[in-house]
């Protein structure tokens, strides 16, 4: 908030030039507020090659980011670039079929803007998922793992979208991150994937993000692994973040779309072409999983 007592000091470039404000989220907000006639409830993030996710959706409105104002730009294969609003099981909800990753240039504050949009929206769950490289020796492509929480491993190094002054209309300056990410519907979870067809590959594990564009080294993946992490991406965890500082809960997994190596003497190498094939080949189960996760929140709230 601007100081308007005598001796309080001017406000810094940090105050003055915060491309991100209340005040511009709010104004991104109002013109989205005004291409719709209903309150989304949920929040999805599609992860890469998974913006099938939004073809459940009953009547649309599409939304492409270049029309949204203070929106960033999509610019990876496999994130299409748009907003999806409109009901999956009588749901109202908002869908971003692309998101915004720091290897792409984007600072994490902007990176995880439209979390806060979403926000300012008035959802009341954010659903966000992930292609990751599996590091658990248990785990095959194509496998789902439920996140159940994270190693903010770009946060070691002093990055983290909420550095700068805090905004309190969000939340805390100092966020705990405990049960981030939402306990119950994890629970929920493991029976709604049989029903979805994925008995077999559904774990719970820690997902841990790297700024990328780089896939992992070897010598990386063994280090992770003896940090305890399950699958290793780009994303999520600066999404995930702002979402519990402003109060959100979070329900999340990962794809596994590779096989993150651990051996020198193996041939694999992770490629971008190859993660999106792993994504569509999971879509239409995928679909199903996520439904499944609606219809539970339709009938029993949040909460
Ligand atoms: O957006 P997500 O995290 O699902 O995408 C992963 C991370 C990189 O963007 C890309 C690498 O293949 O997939
Ligand atoms: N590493 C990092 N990000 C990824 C991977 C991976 O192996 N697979 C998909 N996104």
């Amino acid at each position: 908030m601007p100081c308007t007592g005598l001796n309080c000091p001017k406000p810094t470039s940090l105050e003055t030039n915060n491309e991100y404000s209340y005040e511009k989220l709010t104004q991104t907000a109002e013109y989205l507020k005004s291409l719709i006639s209903f309150t989304p409830q949920i929040g999805i993030i599609c992860g890469s090659g998974l913006g099938s996710l939004a073809d459940s959706i009953q009547q649309k409105i599409e939304v492409p980011y270049p029309q949204i104002p203070n929106f960033p730009q999509s610019t990876v294969k496999g994130h299409s670039g748009c907003l999806v609003f409109g009901y999956i099981a009588t749901v109202p909800l908002v869908c971003m079929k692309g998101r915004f990753h720091y290897y792409e240039g984007y600072p994490l504050e902007k990176c995880a803007m439209p979390v806060r949009v979403m926000k300012l929206l008035g959802i009341e769950l954010l659903i966000v998922t992930n292609a990751a490289g599996g590091l658990n020796p248990n785990y095959k492509v194509g496998d789902v793992m439920l996140i159940k929480d994270h190693v903010n491993l770009m946060g070691f190094a002093g990055c983290n979208p909420l550095r700068g002054p805090n905004e309190e209309r969000f939340g805390p300056r100092f966020p705990s991150m405990n049960g981030a990410y939402d306990p119950r519907l994890r629970a929920e979870a493991q029976k709604i994937a049989q029903g979805a067809g994925l008995a077999k590959g559904v774990h719970e594990g820690v997902y841990a993000c790297l700024g990328g564009p780089c896939y992992e080294t070897i010598a990386e993946n063994r280090l992770l692994r003896q940090l305890g992490v399950d699958t290793v991406g780009m994303s999520t965890v600066h999404e995930v973040i702002v979402a519990k500082h402003c109060g959100l809960p979070v329900f999340a997994f990962s794809l596994v779309t590779n096989e993150s190596v651990c051996d020198y003497e193996s041939k694999v190498e992770p490629k971008h072409d190859e993660v999106i094939d792993a994504a569509k080949s999971m879509e239409a189960v995928l679909q199903k999983f996520v439904q499944g996760i609606i219809e539970f929140v339709a009938k029993n709230g949040v909460k």
